[in-house]
């Protein structure tokens, strides 16, 4: 007898565990986030990286660990947090994409890097909120790195006159799992002890790890970081934001997580709605009994993904039930459980959490003018209801959630300066313009780093890495490629920047070649480089020319460095100051043991 022609039932799919790393600029998070990959062993790790700065630094940092680059979703100059809320869900897409075209590809977890001035709150809402993202993925931890050296200062940054706080508080508050890094930076116990306090004052359920995430035997086990299910819906309603999950109708005007106001329509709320575009997807349809009873009843999984979206409403519908229910349940259990530092579970049941949830997710929202429909709501630039495509047919009067808009952040004067210069950098000036910019401005440059060529240093590449007054340089893993385009990168991350001095002063550390005629030698004592005319004796501390390197600044959008910088070489014009010669005992010193470079 044939077997009937029966379409298989459709069965929960297992989610795919996403470990969120957050932690203020500089703690180590790319530095963990490197651990994990090169002690992930046989598990595919999918990474997403997201980097406020206007050059990215990370990807290239990151990228040696990974396997293959497709590993690899980088989300760039803006925040995941604000103004790329709506890209996260994009970032997932990619991910599943990859999969797909590549048969065989397995990624049993993904891991989202933050950036250093993200709240992870929002970024947490859209595993919740948004169907599509809920039926394949379920968060598995938030672990929040913290600067021991640095803690203190930050959150005294963040005490606001109008006493509201900023993201390294929100970031501590909302982790399962916070790495006290760089415990080597504080020795004294007192000091350690104030920070722990510190930290326990915004979070006491969280488990607290003291490591050293730059020295092997001093970082956390693996088993510590991944696949340890300890985001707990619960705890976040509970103790942090009881309004972790509302929507926000009653706001006109609002103001994004980095303290920049934003009218309804404009690029900041699209952002807010896009990350949450399925919400009305899967409020539309629903779970039917079953499936929120199998969502109920599904284990979480470390398993890939995988598959493509056709089933994404039913699925949707299964997690989103699983969160909902979670939000509702009866909480003593899990917050016990997280109090000793062990697991809670994320898929308690409770059925009347659903319609909570869903209630939540009804609004409307005319399309803005001028809007461009998507062919799906991961599309639609404005995720308005006309969008929300459920088996080929438009879903009306649903509406995704408006994410209530965080207006407890001034970050408004913070920003990134990128520059880029291609050839080699002079290490003394280099050094000189780094020493005398903090030397001023160490408290308000929260980050920098840099990817540099040095004259003098062959094909070593060196990595430069600054928070506040804290620097180190040093050669990267790999040295530049032969045929690679030697580009300088850096970035400055802090508040009141002053872009324009701070690109003069770079385009000063680039090195030009000297005219015909003229040597560096360098002062044996302070190793400063002076320049001596060999046919006429003229000799100074300046440079015999200005050096006119092509130094170009990022403007707003994180760019390519080649299609910024010109190739062709310009010719260095002249420009003489004997006014600045070295002393005799100087070039005497120099001519003795010259240092010819
Ligand atoms: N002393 C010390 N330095 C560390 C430790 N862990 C990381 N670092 C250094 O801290 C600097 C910043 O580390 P990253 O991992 O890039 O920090 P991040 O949080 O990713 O920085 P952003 O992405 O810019 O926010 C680097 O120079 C690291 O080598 C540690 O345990 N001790």
């Amino acid at each position: 007898m044939a077997a009937p022609n029966v379409a298989p039932a459709t069965r929960p799919r297992s989610k795919t565990p996403v470990t969120i790393i957050t932690g203020f600029l500089g703690a180590g998070k790319t530095t963990l986030l490197n651990y994990i990959l090169k002690e992930k062993g046989s598990r595919g790790i999918a990474v997403i990286e997201n980097e406020f700065g206007e050059v990215n630094i990370d990807r290239e940092l990151v990228a040696d660990n990974l396997l293959a680059k497709e590993d690899l979703v980088s989300l760039e100059n803006g925040c995941v947090c604000c103004s790329l809320r709506k890209d996260i869900v994009k970032a997932f897409a990619e991910i599943e994409r990859r999969q797909r075209v590549q048969p065989g590809k397995r990624v049993d977890a993904i891991v989202l890097e933050t950036t250093g001035l993200a709240d992870p709150a929002p970024v947490a809402f859209t595993f919740f909120a948004n169907p599509w993202i809920a039926s394949r993925f379920r968060l598995d931890s938030i672990i929040c790195v913290v600067d021991a050296r640095y803690l203190i200062q930050h959150l005294e940054d963040g005490k606001h006159p109008d006493g509201t706080v900023n993201e390294a508080v929100q970031q501590i508050a909302f982790a399962d799992l916070i790495l006290l890094n760089k415990v080597d930076l504080v020795r004294d116990e007192e000091a350690k002890e104030q920070v722990l306090s510190a930290i326990r004052a915004v979070n006491t359920s969280a488990r607290i790890v003291e490591c050293q995430l730059n020295q092997e035997a001093e970082r956390p086990p693996m088993d510590m970081l991944l696949f340890n299910n300890l985001f707990s819906v619960n705890r976040v309603l509970e103790q942090i934001d009881p309004q972790f999950l509302d929507s926000d109708s009653d706001s006109e005007t609002s103001e994004d997580s980095h303290g920049c106001a934003v009218q309804p329509g404009t690029l900041g709320e699209r952002g807010q709605a896009g990350a949450v575009a399925g919400g009305a997807t899967g409020g539309a349809v629903g779970p039917s009994d079953a499936a929120a009873a199998q969502a109920a009843a599904e284990p979480p999984s470390s398993s890939g993904a995988g598959g493509a979206a056709q089933d994404s409403a039913a699925a949707g519908a299964a997690q989103e039930t699983g969160a909902a229910q979670e939000g509702a349940a009866g909480t003593s259990q899990n917050a016990a459980a997280r109090t000793s530092g062990k697991a809670g579970t994320s898929h308690d049941a409770d059925s009347s959490g659903m319609s909570r949830l869903l209630r939540k997710y009804r609004g409307q929202n005319p399309p803005l003018a001028g809007h461009k429909h998507g062919r799906d709501e991961l599309d639609c630039e404005d995720n308005c209801e006309e969008c929300f495509i459920v088996d080929g047919a438009p879903i009306k009067g649903e509406r995704n959630p408006k994410r209530r808009a965080k207006r407890l952040h001034d970050l408004s004067d913070v920003s990134s300066v990128g520059i880029m210069a291609r050839g080699m950098l002079d290490e003394y000036r280099f050094n000189m313009y780094m020493r005398d910019l903090l030397s001023e401005k160490a408290k308000d440059i929260f980050r920098c780093k840099g990817i540099l060529s040095v004259h003098g240093y062959g094909s070593t590449k060196f990595v430069f890495q600054g928070v506040h007054e804290t620097i180190c340089y040093g050669p990267a893993e790999q040295p530049w490629k032969a045929d690679e385009q030697r580009i300088n990168q850096v970035v400055f991350i802090g508040r009141g920047l002053d872009r324009k001095a701070l690109i003069e002063g770079f385009r000063t550390c680039v090195w030009v070649d000297l005219p015909d005629g003229w040597d560096e030698y360098r002062d044996n004592a302070t190793k400063q480089p002076f320049y001596v005319n060999r046919n006429t004796g003229e000799k100074m501390w300046t440079r015999p020319e200005i050096a006119c390197a092509r130094v170009v600044a990022t403007q707003g959008a994180t760019q390519q460095p080649s299609k910024l910088l010109p190739k062709q070489k310009q010719q260095p014009q002249q420009q003489r100051s004997s006014a600045q010669a070295p002393s005799a005992q100087a070039v005497a010193a120099a001519a003795s043991e010259p240092v010819r470079v």
